[in-house]
This record gives structure tokens, C-alpha cells and sequence, in this order.
């Protein structure tokens, strides 16, 4: 049965307006369970992800775990994960799971029943997709998160450097990347007040390339903080799309724990960055 929810866009932008445009990333590297005097085992990642869910959950409009870091420990990593996103919810804040998914159609069909199907245990409020193998096969994604008021985040212009090549690569007169975004775009187009079809587009970018303005949807972007990205690199990469832009660290936050206050502070210091920047 299928849940009728108000749209991602909404709830986004809600959430955004109430606690400010950080998206907190919980990847529990092994280094920083030992950072944290845990064992990098299952029982050392569930105290990690649920302690870094606590502390940060409340104060962030969107979680975003990286599911890999739980898949490396089978199915016990994954029952963490399951805890992780009912902590979350319990919480109020949305959680947006990092699988990067991405595959021929039918198999899409069953990676969306799963991540944003209702009653799946590990469906979240929005997944990260690749279109790497065509925009068009991600339709059974676009199609069921529209459904049940969640959303999707395409990685567009990714802020590895190994991701430039391919992304900037011509497709027919614009990148590769751009044609990603124009497609975003046509699914976004006049819904209010913001599309669920979101966008990746890395932090650590250089400025100029992408042309973002007919989105009308949200843009995560990663790399601030560990991969070394600032608050003041936003205004000259995203211009006038600044708006929608959420900001995502997770190592630069992480490392300040295991302090639950420690954790808080950094959130509520990052915050304070962007919005001198946002404004
Ligand atoms: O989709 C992502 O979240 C993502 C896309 C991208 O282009 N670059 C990127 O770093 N990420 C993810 O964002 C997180 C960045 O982590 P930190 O570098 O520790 O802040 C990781 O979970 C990455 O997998």
C-alpha cells in the first residue's frame, strides 16, 4: 500500500527553512571508529551510527548515511543501518541514503522498491542515483519517489577529480553533466515549491560549466570540509542557485566526536558558515 506524503521538494524546503542547509553525512570509516575507541567490527559501527545519528539527527534538516560503510559488515551492518534510519525518523529529520545506485530498468525497479518503496525496511526520504548507464533508466526511481513524496539526487558533476573526464566529456553540444541537469530540470519543471529531482554537483569543483539556473530542484553538494571545500567556495560555484544548495560533510563533523557536544558544537559552527555565506 502506498503511503500518500506530502512531496520531497516540500518537506525539503521545510526543513531547510527550520534548521539551515547542512546535510550531515554518517560514513563510519574504520579509522574513525578507532578514532572514536571502537572496534571496527558490527558492534563498533552500531555504537558509532547510532551515537553520531543522536547527536546530530535533531539539529540537521537531512542525514545522509553512506550505506557502504554498513554493507562491509554483511547483514548485521545492514540491520544498524535499518536502526539509523528509524532513529532519524524518530528525530524528524529526513535521510537522504547514499547507495548510488544506478542500473538497467528492470533492475532499477527492484532498487527503487527497495530504497523508496513504502514498508521496505531500508526506504529513506531520498537515495543518490547515477545516470551513468542513461538518465532514462532511473525511471522506475524518478517515478516511485514521485510517488511517495520521496526524492532522488543524480550525480551530476561529482567532486572527485577522476569524475571530470567523463562528465565534461560533449554530448551533442553541451557536457555530459549539463545534459544530466537539463533532464533533472524537465522533471522538476513548475513544481512548487521545489522538484524532488535533485542534483550532485560537488563542492569542490571549479566554478563555470554547469548551468544550473532552470533546476528548480536541490543540489547537494559534497566535499566541504575534509575534501577541502569552504562555505566561501559556494557563492562563486552555485550563483544564483545558492538558494537550493545543500552543503554535505561527513568526515569534518565526524572527527570531532565521540563528544555528543563536541559533534553538536561543529554542527551548529558549520551552520553558522554557511548562513553568512547562504545570506
Ligand atoms: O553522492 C554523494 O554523496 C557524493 C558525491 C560526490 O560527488 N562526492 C562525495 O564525496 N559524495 C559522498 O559524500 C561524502 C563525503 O564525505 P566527506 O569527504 O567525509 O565529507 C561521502 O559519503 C561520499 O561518498
Amino acid at each position: 500500500m502506498t503511503v500518500v506524503r506530502e512531496a520531497f521538494g516540500a518537506r525539503l524546503s521545510r526543513a531547510v527553512a527550520r534548521r539551515g542547509p547542512l546535510c550531515a553525512g554518517v560514513d563510519p570509516h574504520p579509522e574513525l571508529l578507532r578514532a572514536w575507541g571502537l572496534t571496527p567490527d558490527a558492534r563498533g559501527l552500531e555504537t558509532f551510527a547510532l551515537s553520531a545519528t543522536e547527536a546530530l539527527a535533531e539539529h540537521v534538516a537531512i542525514l545522509k548515511p553512506q550505506s557502504a560503510f554498513f554493507e562491509a559488515y554483511g547483514s548485521k551492518g545492514v540491520a544498524v543501518l535499518e536502526r539509523v534510519l528509524e532513529h532519524a525518523r524518530q528525530a524528524g529529520t529526513l535521510v537522504l541514503l547514499d547507495v548510488k545506485r544506478g542500473d538497467i530498468g528492470s533492475t532499477m525497479v527492484a532498487y527503487a522498491q527497495a530504497y523508496l518503496g513504502d514498508g521496505s525496511p531500508l526506504a529513506a526520504d531520498a537515495i543518490t542515483v547515477s545516470p551513468y548507464l542513461g538518465f532514462g533508466a532511473l525511471e522506475p526511481a524518478l517515478t516511485l519517489a514521485e510517488a511517495t513524496g520521496r526524492g532522488v539526487f543524480v550525480l551530476a558533476r561529482t567532486s572527485n577529480p577522476e569524475g571530470e573526464s567523463l562528465q565534461r566529456a560533449d554530448s551533442g553540444g553541451r557536457t555530459v553533466a549539463q545534459s544530466v541537469v537539463d533532464e533533472a530540470a524537465a522533471r522538476n519543471a513548475g513544481v512548487e515549491p521545489l522538484g524532488g529531482v535533485g542534483l550532485v554537483v560537488g563542492a569542490t569543483i571549479e566554478p563555470g560549466g554547469l548551468d544550473l539556473t532552470g533546476l528548480n530542484g536541490p543540489i547537494l553538494a559534497p566535499g566541504f570540509g575534509a575534501q577541502g571545500a569552504e562555505a566561501t567556495d559556494l557563492a562563486p560555484l552555485f550563483g544564483d542557485s545558492l538558494p537550493n544548495v545543500l552543503a554535505a560533510s561527513s568526515r569534518g563533523l565526524l572527527r570531532q566526536g565521540p563528544d555528543p557536544a563536541a559533534l553538536r558544537a561543529a554542527v551548529l559552527r558549520t551552520q553558522d558558515e554557511l548562513k553568512h555565506v547562504l545570506r
